[in-house]
């Protein structure tokens, strides 16, 4: 099974981005945590500074929508060549819309859940999206600790999506150490992002690779 990790950028030093960006060169794609302080109690950035990550980063990007009105922002992201855009469920009332119009431009289109926020009612949806990020920590700041109880929901998606036979990708975004992929990984996740545990190890090359065993080991099992 493919195992995606998908550094965050997020840990990054912000006016060293050009540099950071090549840190994770070995990493699938970067992940772009977009922040509105409105959706989410925090601020980064918008598509002026992630069109100039797309120019400059060796990876593709995978844009992680903490906004409201992604109806409004999230194609802006898609044209400017995000290989995927994800955006929150709880943020809008037509995720498919918004979805169809990212695949329309060329995106992936991926829908984000909080951890609160129940996978049920949007399994049916599976077909409309090309991954489902099942956030492990609250979104809006990085360094926070796993949450394990929120596996009951990959293991729903894992489950609907090997009946389906979609080739959806199951993220998991918050908390993620050479520990906690383990466990994500067994729950049926494949798309692993980490921001913290790749940027303040001292070594974003070595802890790359130290996730991307972990997580295959946990597959094999
Ligand atoms: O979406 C996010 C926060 O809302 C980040 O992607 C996430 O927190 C990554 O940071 P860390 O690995 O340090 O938890
Ligand atoms: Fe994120």
């Amino acid at each position: 099974m493919a195992i995606r990790i998908n550094p965050s950028i997020l840990s990054a030093d912000f006016v060293n981005m050009e540099r950071d960006l090549g840190a994770i060169a070995t990493a699938d794609l970067a992940h772009v945590d977009v922040m509105d302080n409105h959706f989410v109690p925090n601020l980064t950035f918008g598509p002026q500074m992630v069109g100039r990550i797309q120019d400059v980063s060796p990876i593709p990007l995978d844009v992680h929508l903490m906004i409201e009105n992604p109806e409004h922002w999230a194609p802006g992201y898609a044209e400017l060549g995000a290989y995927s855009v994800t955006f929150h469920a709880e943020s809008t009332d037509n995720p498919v819309a918004v979805a169809r119009r990212l695949r329309e431009i060329g995106a992936r289109a991926g829908l984000a859940v909080k951890p609160g926020t129940d996978i049920e009612p949007y399994l049916e949806l599976m077909p409309e999206f090309d991954q489902i990020l099942v956030m492990t920590v609250e979104p809006g700041f990085g360094g926070q600790s796993f949450i394990p109880d929120v596996m009951p929901k990959l293991e729903l998606l894992d489950a609907a999506r090997k009946k389906s036979g979609l080739d959806v990708w199951l993220q998991v975004d918050g908390g993620i150490t050479l520990d906690t992929i383990v466990i994500a990984a067994e729950a049926g996740a494949d798309t692993f992002v980490a921001g913290s545990s790749v940027y303040n190890s001292g070594n974003p090359e070595k802890a790359i690779a130290g996730l991307r065993a972990a997580a295959h080991s946990a597959h094999k099992h």
